[in-house]
């Protein structure tokens, strides 16, 4: 593994403490709000969980900048936009665009061809290129969540986004980012994913065409799963989850902060950089993690188990072991189930799944389903391994097999029932339902086997 370009702290959920190291002693001893903070800062605390809540679930860091956040203009409506199905139109007024209103809710299968980077006559940053695909719920009831796709070609400059209504999990699958944000710097690439909770500034940087996928939560904050029997280690371990140190610019230059607040986009200006912060302490800080470092388990004797045996991570909801969304991915790995159809089963499930593809191919579509495209299998419809799978593998030689080598697929399953955006129907495979159709009977009431 090459050097990293920036320095983190390992762990999941820790109170982590820094500073910068051009001031140390930047943090208050023994307490949060002195009367006077060291290096005249101004102490501010970020709250990512109720005041009140249950203390193993309560999060909030106390952050120690150069200026409060406070210190800036009135917000004002963002109303243009780009459109990802057709890039020419340029920045047009939002209301005009039909093609963000939601469809009726549908219950077919859905696949979409790779979504496409902006021309490079258009300069599109990260915030800009964020278009929704699907989602449930309501972020002013705090329930639900949605499914983005980003794509754009430019580094924000001077401008950083947060979001008012939830978290954002960033799987990137083309381009890597540069991420600065309150709580430092840190470099995403395709194959590690980002988190970055409710209200936590950040500002993305881009090497040319950047594209990926976007999971946002307007309930709960993504915790690890429980391990149950498995025991106290295994699948993504806490110490591989990586958050930034402290990290401070002082630039007196004017700066663009632009916050989703219930789906809209509003801006505002300051003149110096939200990326002020000298010293943090807390728990609640973003983090990203390098899907390469999980521990799959799986079967050693027969049978397909569950896809949850490969949760990363799982925002809940209150009914207990359903979530309003868990992270799943199809992760490298041996095959060696015996007397076993071994790709994914034909199933209904009263889930939805929303699957996206990084690199390579899906074990159970090995055509059609493409890196940077993705699909939906609303709940109750039905699907599985497509013919050419279900043919190959029911009567394939059970030796042990590597799966998944040079790819990496993911799930974004909830129980939630989402609608998708209009704008979807252009990348839509109107076909995708055929990869089933020439399934055929082999049942004999003659035949045992
Ligand atoms: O539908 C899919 O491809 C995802 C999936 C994978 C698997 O191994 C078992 C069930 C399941 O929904
Ligand atoms: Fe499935």
């Amino acid at each position: 593994m090459g050097e990293s370009k920036y320095l983190y702290q390992r762990g999941f959920g820790n109170e982590f403490a820094t500073e910068d190291p051009r001031c140390p002693g930047a943090l208050p001893a023994g307490q949060n709000t002195p009367q006077k903070c060291p290096y005249g800062l101004y102490a501010e605390q970020l709250s990512g969980t109720a005041f009140t809540a249950p203390r193993k679930e309560n999060q909030r860091s106390w952050l120690y900048r150069i200026l409060p956040s406070v210190v800036h203009s009135s917000y004002t409506p963002i109303l243009e936009t780009y459109s990802i199905s057709d890039w020419s139109k340029g920045l047009q007024n939002r209301s005009a665009i039909d093609e963000f209103a939601e469809e009726t809710p549908d219950p077919n299968q859905m696949r979409w061809s790779p979504f496409p980077f902006p021309p490079s006559s258009l300069n599109v940053d990260f915030q800009q290129g964020i278009f929704t695909v699907s989602k449930a719920g309501d972020p002013s009831t705090r329930c639900g969540l949605a499914i983005h796709v980003y794509s754009c070609n430019s580094s924000m400059q001077n401008k950083a986004l947060y979001n008012a209504d939830g978290d954002y999990l960033i799987v990137p699958q083309h381009g890597a980012l540069d991420v600065k944000t309150e709580f430092g710097r840190l470099t995403v690439v395709p194959g590690e994913i980002f988190i970055v909770q409710q209200g936590i500034k950040f500002s993305v940087s881009v090497d040319g065409n950047s594209r990926g996928y976007i999971l946002e939560t307007w309930g709960d904050h993504f915790q690890l799963p429980d391990l149950g029997p498995i025991g106290a280690n295994g699948l993504a371990n806490p110490r591989d989850f990586l958050t930034p140190v402290a990290w401070y610019e002082d630039i007196a230059s004017s700066y663009t902060i632009v916050g989703k607040f219930q789906e809209n986009w509003w801006s505002l200006v300051q003149d110096h950089s939200p990326f002020d912060v000298v010293a943090w302490h807390g728990n609640y800080a973003p983090y990203k993690y390098d899907l390469s470092c999980f521990m799959a388990i799986n079967t050693v004797s027969y049978d397909h188990c569950d896809p949850s045996i490969f949760t990363v991570l799982t925002c809940p909801s209150n009914k207990k072991g359903t979530a309003i969304a868990d992270f799943v991915i199809f992760p490298p790995r041996w095959s060696v189930a015996e007397k076993t159809f071994r790709p994914p089963y034909y199933h209904r499930n009263c889930m939805s799944e929303f699957m996206g593809l990084i690199r390579g191919t899906y074990e159970a579509k090995e055509e059609g389903f493409a890196p940077g495209g993705a699909s939906l299998h609303p709940a109750m419809s039905a699907h599985g391994p497509d013919r050419a799978c279900f043919e190959q593998a029911s009567s394939a030689e059970l030796v042990p097999a590597r799966v998944g080598d040079d790819a990496l697929a993911f799930m974004f399953e909830t129980s939630l029932v989402m609608k998708t955006m209009k704008w979807t129907r252009k990348f839509q495979q109107p076909d995708y339902i055929k990869c089933w159709s020439g399934i055929s009977k082999h049942f004999s009431q003659l035949k045992i086997n």
